[in-house]
């Protein structure tokens, strides 16, 4: 029988992830989430908590982007952050969770042969939704921790919390929304978590090295990976706007640019629907 606890899966980690970036992996049973525990160690002691990582069989209360709640049911579910090191101000902080997205996709066609067979299947929808056939198999949501005053670091720098939820063996009964999917339910196949944790991490800490210096290598792997760039969409901005219009590009700062034919709006944050 396979050994599914959360100590086994963190010395199988620990082990296959030496000499990368990620110099301390946690797996826990259950948390709130992992995202909340992560961000409240980089308000104590910011330097101490890049590179950590925590994972959790099953949250309790997890958090979603614009402070929706997530669903994390045990073992059916990747529920991940990952604290990284920002050492001075950037304005490529948005990046950030756009290349976890690419991470994300990347892991996942590495790990599920079927879907690695169709290009463009497992595709992003700006800014991080990550999505297989139309439906939302992962989300991701980056939080950044200003360092203190007190902490002797120079302003403007802090740490990014990355969490990243990836449906693996839930179920259709276990979907907070029908437009939600799992690996299981799209590939047909079952993911080991430590392959999965390990083909993200690895992923994270190769796109890292060209964060924040080289933009536009990112920048071209988000677009081969993207079902957003060049597609019609229809664009919800925060306060309930809705625009309708090409999305055209992605700025240095991680925003969308569509381009409605009569304007071209920038955005930071908003809900995007595909609509061709
Ligand atoms: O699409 C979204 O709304 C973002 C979802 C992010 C979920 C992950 S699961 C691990 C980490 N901990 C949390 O509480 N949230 C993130």
């Amino acid at each position: 029988m396979t050994d599914s606890s959360a100590a086994h899966l963190q010395t199988q980690l620990t082990d296959r992830m030496r000499g990368s970036r990620w110099s301390r992996i946690e797996v826990v049973e259950s948390i709130g989430s992992t995202n909340a525990d992560l961000v409240a160690r980089a308000s104590g002691d910011p330097a101490a908590v890049a590179g950590h990582v925590l994972i959790a069989l099953e949250q309790t209360a997890g958090r979603g982007r614009h402070t929706r709640a997530w669903e994390s049911p045990a073992g059916a579910q990747l529920a991940m952050s990952v604290a990284v090191g920002v050492p001075r101000p950037t304005a490529a902080l948005g990046w950030l969770s756009l290349l976890a997205g690419i991470a994300v996709s990347a892991a996942i066609e590495e790990v599920c042969e079927p879907l690695r067979q169709t290009p463009g299947q497992v595709n992003l929808k700006w800014p991080n939704d990550v999505l297989i056939d139309d439906r939302k198999v992962a989300g991701i949501l980056a939080e950044f921790v200003a360092a203190g005053a007190g902490d002797g670091q120079a302003a403007g720098s802090g740490t990014a919390v990355i969490g990243l939820g990836i449906n693996t063996a839930m179920t259709e009964e276990q979907f907070p929304v029908p437009t939600a999917t799992s690996l299981s339910v799209a590939a047909g196949q079952s993911v080991d978590h430590a392959d999965l944790a390990v083909a993200v991490l690895t992923s994270l800490d190769d796109l890292l090295t060209l964060w924040p210096d080289r933009l536009p290598d990112i920048a071209t792997r988000y677009r081969a990976q993207s079902g957003t760039l060049g597609s019609q969409v229809k664009l919800i901005l925060p306060g309930d706007k809705e625009i309708v219009g090409v999305a055209e590009e992605i700025d240095a700062a991680g925003r969308i640019v569509v381009n409605t034919g009569s304007e071209k709006v920038v955005a930071a944050a908003g809900d995007v629907t595909h609509l061709r």
